[in-house]
């Protein structure tokens, strides 16, 4: 289980993001975060990833703090996979930094085999963020923050993507939080949402 208690956090001294924030997401449950821009959704998934420490409150794995070293178990995928990778790596080195997927997980994210020689700047954003989504699945990993990550698919691929992790999901029981502008994609895909406004969360 992945809690988030009572956090909260601010950029700036006079700039609330978040107040007083909890959540919990369980081991296989799917939950949807939508929010206005700027509400701090992609702040609150990094809260959750590690990827930044609140000011106030705490973010527990299984009731321990989220470990400093290692493959980090709750994964946060960005929007812009070109931001997450090392230009200077081929795609197959970019693929494998954590664990090898197989041929067979390859093919249900879409993921060529004639990719993989190329530098990730060849790919197209669609193509790599298929890379990134499937990289981010080593086994040690129990929590996804899929923050936007379909957004600049076409439909058909958007749907292979999902597909593909909601399969791995539900074999592995990962929790994941869907962030999305998309309430139609989000109600599709997570029976439970939330909304975040003015610092707050609600159901929706
Ligand atoms: N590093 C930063 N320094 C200062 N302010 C920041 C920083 N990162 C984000 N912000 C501000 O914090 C607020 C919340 O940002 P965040 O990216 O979490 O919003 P969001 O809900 O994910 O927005 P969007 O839907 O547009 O992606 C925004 O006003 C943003 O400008």
């Amino acid at each position: 289980m992945l809690n988030a208690h009572r956090l909260g956090f601010r950029f700036s001294p006079d700039t609330p993001i978040l107040e007083d924030i909890s959540l919990t997401l369980k081991a296989g449950q799917w939950l949807g975060l939508s929010g206005d821009s700027g509400a701090g959704k992609s702040t609150l998934g990094k809260l959750l990833a590690g990827y930044l420490m609140p000011q106030t409150g705490y973010v527990t794995l299984e009731g321990a703090a989220l470990p400093k070293n290692g493959v980090q178990p709750v994964q946060w995928l960005p929007q812009s996979p070109e931001l997450a990778v090392n230009p200077r790596w081929r795609v197959a080195k970019i693929l494998r930094e954590a664990w090898t997927p197989s041929d067979a997980q390859c093919q249900a994210f879409g993921v060529k085999p004639k990719w993989l020689s190329r530098f990730p700047q060849s790919l197209s954003g669609g193509e790599l963020q298929r890379v990134c989504v499937l990289r981010a699945l080593a086994p040690e990993v129990r929590f996804l923050v899929a923050d936007e990550i379909s957004t600049m698919l076409d439909p058909i691929t958007q749907l292979e993507l999902w597909q593909a992790l909601k399969q791995e999901a539900q074999l592995r029981q990962l929790g994941v939080l869907v962030i999305s502008h998309d309430t139609a994609l989000l109600e599709r895909l997570c029976p439970q949402r939330l909304h975040l406004s003015g610092g707050q969360l609600k159901p929706y």
